[in-house]
């Protein structure tokens, strides 16, 4: 039940939740919270959807698609194709704006529907109860009982590397201003987005060399070694060409491109330049500071473990506060937070249940606790691996390079995640994420029937010798009840 009864006597604009911020983590923590049966307005500032929908997973979607969709292609030029396929650069970013403004256009009207009160404008604290949005239509004031900001992150920027929106660009430039397609670009940091638009524009036709400060890609995500030595082997053999442990420490920008000086001492000259080092907190203009709210040093809202920040009654979800930056993560973050601001502080975020997805020259996806974090919970980590070399569909299909490592306690056969890399990857991460949820252990696998073939047959092929194995033991086998995914909320 509610702990807000609709009962109570309210003034026309006393709300029980108040959310600032339309992005996956405000919308999705908007919706739960009326799911619970609460009064709920969400605030928004510029576009509806946040940056998930306008500019990053959505947009980004639509333009990896046709990526893979040429490599695919030509990789089976002449073996039942014929004739090379290019892209068509300008037609590509036009049909992901159509994508997006399919989507973008009827949200307000799909929140509304679900009694959601949708108000344009920018909001402001006055107290940690009232929230003043001014927009297009007028000033409004809200009172609520709880508030949950989600008001997400904005591109860092690089001081050696300046983005001026025309040849340095970050990701918001690329997605609303890039109109032509570079001959070269220099891609400033080997994280997700790097990765991703990096390789979206090799396969369009630049020529795209990835400078990245730590010596292998994805550095920041504790993915296995394994998987990003498969990543960067197959950017150097699509032909990226790849600077692993150098930073820029100049540029000039001219007429015809920009001229880059790196940590080296090499230099370079390319006709674009898209800084993608990570995101920062956006500055909300919320005035949160002035009510109690905490920051930590980066300037991310400090929260505890229920997503309450220093301030009782104030939540705060998805990329302006700590912890992983997906929209994924985001929806986890609102669920929790939205429950406990309707139901009273029960749920912990936990970023066990929480699967990442890198979808570039290969599709990388992990969940749960890998090698180190499971040893640090006490469990004796071994790996079941299976090769895509000997996948029966990824031979059918011409692609047959990446792994499935399922992450398990040699003890008890309890999963505790896992990391896939090859086509589906992104799919395939949450039969193990259920799998890691359910008491059946290795078991979970090895009791499915497959169709065949498929890339889920392998998840499958690669637990039976592990799971064989324990069984003949005759050791006491999994403990059910006791979850790899509960182990260590985060505070
Ligand atoms: C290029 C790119 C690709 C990405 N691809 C993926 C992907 O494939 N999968 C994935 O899971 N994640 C992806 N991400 C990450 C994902 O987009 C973010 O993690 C996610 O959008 C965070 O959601 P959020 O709700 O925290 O914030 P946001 O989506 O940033 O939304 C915050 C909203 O708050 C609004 N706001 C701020 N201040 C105020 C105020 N005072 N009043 C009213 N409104 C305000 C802003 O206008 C904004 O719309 C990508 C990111 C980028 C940049
Ligand atoms: N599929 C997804 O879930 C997805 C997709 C895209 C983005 N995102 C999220 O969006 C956020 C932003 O993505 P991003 O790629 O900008 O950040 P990121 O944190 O993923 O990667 C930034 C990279 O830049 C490198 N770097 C930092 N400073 C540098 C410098 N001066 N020179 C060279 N390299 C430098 C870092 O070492 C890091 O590898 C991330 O948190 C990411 O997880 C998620």
């Amino acid at each position: 039940m509610s702990r807000f009864r609709r009962s109570e006597p309210v003034t026309p604009m006393e709300l029980d939740v108040v959310v600032i911020g339309s992005g996956p983590g405000g919308y999705k923590a908007a919706l739960t919270a009326a799911q619970q049966g609460a009064r709920v307005a969400l605030v928004e500032k510029g576009l509806a959807g946040g940056v998930c929908l306008n500019e990053g997973c959505v947009p980004k979607a639509a333009l990896i698609r046709l990526a893979g969709l040429i490599e695919s292609a030509n990789s089976l030029n002449g073996r039942g194709l014929v004739g090379e396929v290019r892209g068509d650069f300008p037609a590509a970013m036009a049909h992901k704006a159509r994508v997006v403004d399919g989507i973008s256009a009827n949200f307000p009207v799909w929140l509304r529907r679900l009694g959601i009160r949708y108000l344009q404008g920018s909001a402001r604290l006055l107290d940690p109860r009232t929230v003043a949005v001014e927009g297009p239509d007028g000033n409004v004031t809200l009172q609520a009982r709880r508030i949950i900001v989600a008001t997400g992150a904005i591109p860092r920027e690089h001081p050696a590397c300046p983005a001026d929106g025309v040849r340095i660009l970050n990701s918001h430039h690329f997605m609303y201003q890039l109109d032509a397609l570079p001959a070269s670009v220099l891609v400033v940091g080997g994280g997700a987005v790097g990765c991703e638009l990096g390789y979206f524009l090799q396969q369009f036709g630049s020529r795209v060399t990835l400078v990245e400060r730590q010596d292998h890609l994805l550095g920041g995500m504790a993915l296995p070694a394994r998987a990003t030595q498969l990543l960067e082997r197959k950017f150097l053999r699509l032909g990226t060409e790849l600077r692993l442990g150098v930073e820029v420490v100049g540029t000039r920008v001219g007429n015809d491109g920009v001229s880059v000086s790196f940590s080296d001492g090499g230099e370079g000259h390319y006709e674009r330049v898209l800084v993608v080092i990570g995101r920062r907190p956006a500055p909300s203009g919320l005035g949160l500071e002035k009510l109690g709210v905490e920051f930590d040093a980066e300037g991310f809202i400090r929260t505890s473990k229920y997503l309450e920040t220093t301030q009782p009654g104030i939540y705060a979800v998805g990329d302006c506060k700590p912890g992983p930056m997906s929209a994924n993560a985001a929806f986890h973050d609102a669920r929790v937070a939205a429950f406990n601001a309707v139901r009273g502080n029960t749920l912990r975020a936990n970023y066990h249940r929480v699967p990442l997805v890198i979808d570039s020259a290969l599709q990388i996806a992990t969940v749960g606790l890998l090698e180190e974090r499971a040893e640090a919970a006490g469990f004796e980590p071994e790996f079941a691996r299976a090769n895509f070399m000997a996948s029966i569909k990824a031979r059918a299909h011409n692609d047959a390079e990446g792994f499935i490592e399922v992450v398990h306690d040699d003890e008890t056969g309890q999963l505790l995640g896992g990391c896939i890399v090859g086509p589906d990857a992104g799919e395939q991460i949450h039969m193990l994420a259920a799998a890691c949820q359910s008491d059946r252990g290795l078991w979970f696998f090895s009791d499915i029937n497959y169709t065949h073939p498929s890339w889920y047959e392998d998840l499958g092929n690669a637990i039976n010798p592990h799971a064989q194995a324990i069984a003949r033991s005759g050791r006491d086998l999994f403990r059910p009840g006791i979850f790899a995914t509960d182990v260590g909320g985060e505070d």
